[in-house]
């Protein structure tokens, strides 16, 4: 039967080719074998992680407590993309998307099947991406470990038995070979780690990395280019409901808070990180949240302290070898230590994760020079200004080689997973907004009374109450005052929040002349970046930057 990606009632969205199709039904994995292990108990992924894989254990919550190995972080610098001629002209080929030749691609896709069926055990987990069923694409991941095939099963949207039987062939397969290192001498290859997706056989290969992440955030990739050429708008953010169904959506690149900001006891949870904006309202991807976990507690985030129970899988976190109780300040394995649990282990989670049309567009940023304002209003100009900018701080530990917060410019807050040009996603969003009148707003998680190492990090309880603030609409009809440089709107006050905090200026520790330089230094970083998007913008979006 040849696979099909998500159908409409009016057909197939997504062209394919039947011949092919029938040629890569067959990815060369043996699901004869009698100890494959298909859509497994998690009580037997739990009891198979636990005899097999050294470094697995039990938290005294009962999570399942795994090492994902020597890479703890995303491999960016390895991840490839499959030049072909079904989708070769419409990849954004450049920063984040290299070429990796068809011919390369099956010979580590080769590697990978004969590593997957050369293992005493196998495991498949059939699951689905995407709440809502129009859009919806069947995914298979075949690996070696429990702990993936667990990890994916919390990640996924879990078919019912019945979608299970009635599975078919999947639209796209993930063969996770991680354990196993790519050949350096494949061309194409500059380490022993690679990710590489290929799009017109419907096909992911991991070889090299054991982090788990990779296989989250391939979907997501997958999705970046399948929903856009659907007419959608797939977005890294997360996404929450009022009680009067008003919908949020939270931007921001890895660490800048959408999981920790999102999970609000006054609200339903949507979602924690991947998301498509339809003509319908907005659905989320996953059927299940990744948590960073560093300096967790319960009385700072206690949904997600909740959430790690039974059938969560808790990554690289150290322990006390007597009680379990795992130490959330110890970061010497990595910073990036993570939790992975099934999206109804949030108490308010909206089942199916489906909301309404977004009311409110929060842009995250953690700026680790401690100059953007804690919150800030946005035009609809400066709205695209910096979501094409998505200036933040990459934090220690989520990519391989980053150990302190480090400037940078992400487009789409999310360009590691941006399959198409930035543009295109950005002239999608404007649109959105516009139809649909939604409010964009600006908040900075980041540094507050000076830059990193010398001001803090903004406390947690401030942008909790700011966005309480824009929900209730008390910062719609703020008193603001205009931000130089940046300009940008800064509320006089927000309840809960000292004024001083509230505007940079006030709030800086050092003095003023080096905050002024810190100002210009940020501003120029600003201009810079956005002189490769000058050709592209309007001319309202590029006057929306900073003005020295
Ligand atoms: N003021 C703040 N706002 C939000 N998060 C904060 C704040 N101060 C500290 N943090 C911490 O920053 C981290 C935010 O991580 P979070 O998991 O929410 O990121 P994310 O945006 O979901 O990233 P990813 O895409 O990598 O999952 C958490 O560990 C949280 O405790
Ligand atoms: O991908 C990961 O490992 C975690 C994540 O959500 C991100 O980095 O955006
Ligand atoms: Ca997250
Ligand atoms: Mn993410």
């Amino acid at each position: 039967m040849a696979p099909s990606y998500p159908r409409s009632p009016a057909g197939s969205i997504y062209k394919h080719d039947a011949e092919l199709d029938a040629s890569v039904g067959k990815d060369g994995i043996d699901y004869t074998r009698v100890d494959l292990l298909r859509n497994t108990s998690v009580a037997k992924l739990y009891e198979d992680a636990l005899r097999y894989e050294p470094g697995t254990s039990i938290s005294s919550a009962g999570a399942l407590v795994t090492s994902s190995g020597k890479k703890t972080g995303r491999s960016p610098r390895d991840k490839r993309i499959v030049d072909e001629e079904t989708t070769t002209d419409d990849i954004w080929w450049g920063p984040v998307n290299t070429k990796l030749s068809e011919h390369a691609f099956l010979i580590n896709h080769e590697r990978a099947v004969d590593y997957l069926n050369t293992r005493e055990r196998l495991y498949v987990f059939d699951g689905f991406a995407g709440w809502d069923p129009k859009y919806r694409l069947k995914i298979r991941v075949v690996c070696a470990r429990a702990y993936h095939s667990l990890f994916m099963h919390n990640m996924l949207i879990r078919p019912t038995e019945e979608e299970l039987k009635n599975f078919g062939e999947p639209d796209f397969t993930i063969l996770n070979a991680g354990a196993f290192p790519a050949n350096r001498y494949t061309t194409g290859m500059t380490s022993n780690t690679s990710v590489s997706i290929n799009f017109k056989r419907r096909q992911m290969v991991i070889l090299g990395t054991e982090y788990a992440g990779e296989m989250k955030k391939g979907v997501f990739t997958i999705m970046h280019y399948l929903m856009p050429k659907a007419g959608v708008l797939s977005l890294h953010s997360s996404a929450n409901q009022g009680l009067d169904g008003d919908t949020s959506l939270f931007f921001g690149l890895s660490g800048t808070g959408k999981t920790t900001l999102s999970a609000d006891p006054a609200r339903a949870l949507i979602g924690d990180d991947e998301h498509v904006w339809t003509d319908t309202g907005v659905f989320n991807i996953e059927g299940g949240c990744y948590a960073k976990c560093i300096d967790l507690s319960a009385e700072k985030e206690p949904e997600i302290f909740g959430a790690i129970r039974f059938g969560s899988v808790l990554e690289n976190v150290v322990f006390d070898e007597d009680t379990r109780i795992v130490d959330y300040t110890d970061k010497s394995l990595t910073e990036n230590t993570r939790c992975a649990y099934p999206i109804e282990y949030i108490p308010n989670a909206l089942l199916p994760c489906i909301g309404a049309h977004p009311k409110n567009i929060i842009m995250l940023t953690c700026d680790a020079l401690g100059v953007l304002p804690p919150v800030s209003k946005l035009t609809s100009s400066q709205a695209m200004y910096h979501f094409i900018s998505g200036y933040t701080s990459k934090m220690a530990g989520t990519e391989d080689g980053v150990f302190e917060p480090e400037a940078t410019f992400s487009a789409c807050f999310g360009q590691p997973f941006l399959v198409l040009h930035p543009t295109q996603y950005a002239t999608m969003l404007a649109q959105k907004m516009h139809e649909h009148k939604a409010d964009a707003w600006l908040i900075n998680t980041g540094w507050n009374g000076g830059a990193y190492g010398k001001g803090k990090r903004i406390a947690l309880k401030y942008s909790r109450a700011i966005i309480d603030a824009i929900h209730s609409g008390e910062l719609k009809s703020a008193e603001y005052e205009t931000y130089p440089i940046f300009g940008l709107e800064i509320p006089k006050a927000v309840k809960g929040v000292p004024a001083e905090v509230l505007n940079p200026a006030t709030a800086w520790q050092g003095t003023q002349c080096e905050f002024q330089t810190t100002v210009t230094k940020l501003a120029n970083l600003f201009n810079q970046n956005f002189g490769k998007y000058q050709d592209q913008a309007t001319e309202d979006v590029v006057a929306a930057g900073p003005k020295l």
